[in-house]
């Protein structure tokens, strides 16, 4: 995507500190930001998603400028594995030895080479000059000698070389699609016999993500997000894709009506509120319910039903973000799951999003992959099953527990299951794919039995895990 001319308006008289100046052409301050928003990533654990829409709004970025920054700064952290591998090959100093700052210039680089329409001479050149900005005269010329390097080949002519046929199978895909060679060890295990998917997996993983929207019942319809360019979405009843252009833009998104919302992730909480239940059906939970967006959907559903839901979390600023997605059918709380601020059996239904890994959603955080290790798995299982074992006893016999993670690995999905069950009895696994197919009449490919497992590129959706358990 070629950079675009933008109209430079006065917003240097009103520049915060620290905030580059509007001078030169303005793909120069395209890929500064880029640049600045990668190094936090890197160095001050900063959010991509978070960050970058605030330094856009305060450089006066917008239209093509923020959406060439925006493709620089995913593109470069998701493509990181590959590039390091690329331009390993490419520099004459080990790249352990080449500053941060400089090594992502030459990823940035090393991006723009290999996977955008910029012209090479282009990129080598704006990229020799943030080098030069960021390192001094001396590592610009560096960049200059790597980065001509990197040109003389494309992306698959690289990949041939760092990532060939025939070799440790592991490592390939490790390089090939970007992967931490743990994270596609694990995605291989949790796809099971449909191991030879992992390919595809893994490339749906750097797709950009669509914006999917979702119409709370009774609160917005899909009609009004059509009228707004939104179109049909395959999987939620209530789902529907934008093609393009702000969410924030829709009138129903900005009254909380409507909001961004995976399909998997509306799934769930539709499964858990159409689980078949015996008796009372009034008190809902959910137990981690930060930032929202199941609540949301399913407060909307419980206004319809006569039913109340109750909202925890423990980070207060959590809990507030859920109080803006929920309707008046919601109480919310600031609670910590595992340690229970309501009597047992006070719930028929109970939702239990854990925190996890996000390996499921790897499409929309792309430094999430970098910043995980396997540690970070065994340190989240206790909480997660001290979490499920709260969240059995807050459900009355005959209720229904729905165990969600966003993550597709098997240490936190059905080991955590298998494990909490295996300890204790009065409690039933439900054929979960059979309900989420009554809430969403086609839906294939799911799993058999117990438990469900979305998938990116099966369904477009996050990797998301369900298990719905009834108390006996
Ligand atoms: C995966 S997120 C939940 C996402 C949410 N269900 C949604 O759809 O927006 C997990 C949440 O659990 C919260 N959490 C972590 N430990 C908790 C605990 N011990 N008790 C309650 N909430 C907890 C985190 O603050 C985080 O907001």
């Amino acid at each position: 995507m070629p950079p675009t001319r933008n109209r430079r308006g006065d917003r240097d008289r009103n520049r915060r500190p620290g905030t580059p100046r509007r001078t030169g052409r303005p793909e120069d301050l395209v890929r500064r930001t880029a640049f600045d928003v990668i190094r936090a990533v890197e160095t001050r654990d900063a959010y991509a998603n978070l960050l970058l829409p605030t330094r856009l709004r305060e450089r006066g970025l917008t239209g093509r400028d923020a959406a060439l920054a925006t493709e620089l700064t995913y593109g470069t952290l998701r493509g990181r594995g590959t590039y390091d591998a690329v331009l390993a090959l490419c520099s004459d100093r080990e790249l352990r030895r080449v500053d941060g700052p400089l090594l992502d210039v030459l990823r940035l680089g090393t991006h723009q080479l290999l996977a955008t329409r910029i012209p090479a001479h282009a990129a080598v050149a704006t990229a020799v000059e943030l080098a030069r900005s960021v390192s001094g005269p001396g590592q610009a010329k560096f960049a200059n000698a790597v980065l001509r390097k990197v040109a003389t080949r494309d992306l698959d002519g690289w990949l041939t070389i760092v990532a060939p046929e025939g070799g440790n199978p592991t490592e390939r895909l490790s390089i090939a699609h970007s992967h931490p060679r743990w994270i596609v060890s694990a995605l291989r295990d949790a796809l099971g016999p449909d191991g030879d998917e992992i390919d595809a997996l893994l490339a749906a993983d750097n797709d950009r993500p669509r914006v999917t929207l979702v119409a709370r019942p009774g609160r917005a319809t899909l009609e009004e997000l059509y009228e707004a360019g939104a179109e049909p979405a395959p999987h939620s009843p209530y789902a529907a894709l934008l093609p393009e252009g702000d969410p924030a833009a829709i009138l129903a998104v900005r009254e909380g009506r409507a909001a961004v919302q995976d399909e998997a992730s509306q799934l769930v909480a539709l499964a858990l509120a159409a689980a078949p239940l015996d008796g009372s059906d009034s008190r809902w939970a959910d137990l981690c319910a930060g930032p929202g967006g199941k609540a949301g959907l399913l407060s909307a559903v419980a206004a319809g039903r006569d039913a109340r839901l109750l909202a925890a979390d423990l980070q207060p600023h959590r809990a507030g973000l859920v109080r803006g997605a929920v309707t008046d059918r919601a109480t919310v709380i600031v609670a910590d799951g595992t340690a229970p601020a309501w009597r047992p059996g006070s719930f028929d239904r109970v939702l239990l999003d854990v925190p996890c890994t996000g390996l499921g959603a790897l499409r929309r955080r792309p430094e999430a992959r970098w910043r995980r290790g396997p540690a970070s798995v065994a340190e989240l299982g206790p909480l997660q099953r001290k979490l499920l074992e709260s969240a059995l006893e807050a459900v009355r016999p005959g209720g229904v527990v729905a165990y969600v993670t966003c993550s597709p690995h098997l240490a936190e999905t059905r080991v955590v299951v298998d494990d909490v069950l295996r300890g204790r009895d009065g409690v039933e696994r439900l054929d979960t794919p059979a309900v989420l197919r009554e809430v969403s009449p086609g839906l294939e490919g799911i799993g058999e039995g117990s438990y469900a497992q979305f998938w990116p590129h099966r369904h477009g959706t996050d990797a998301m895990f369900m298990a719905l358990l009834r108390r006996i």
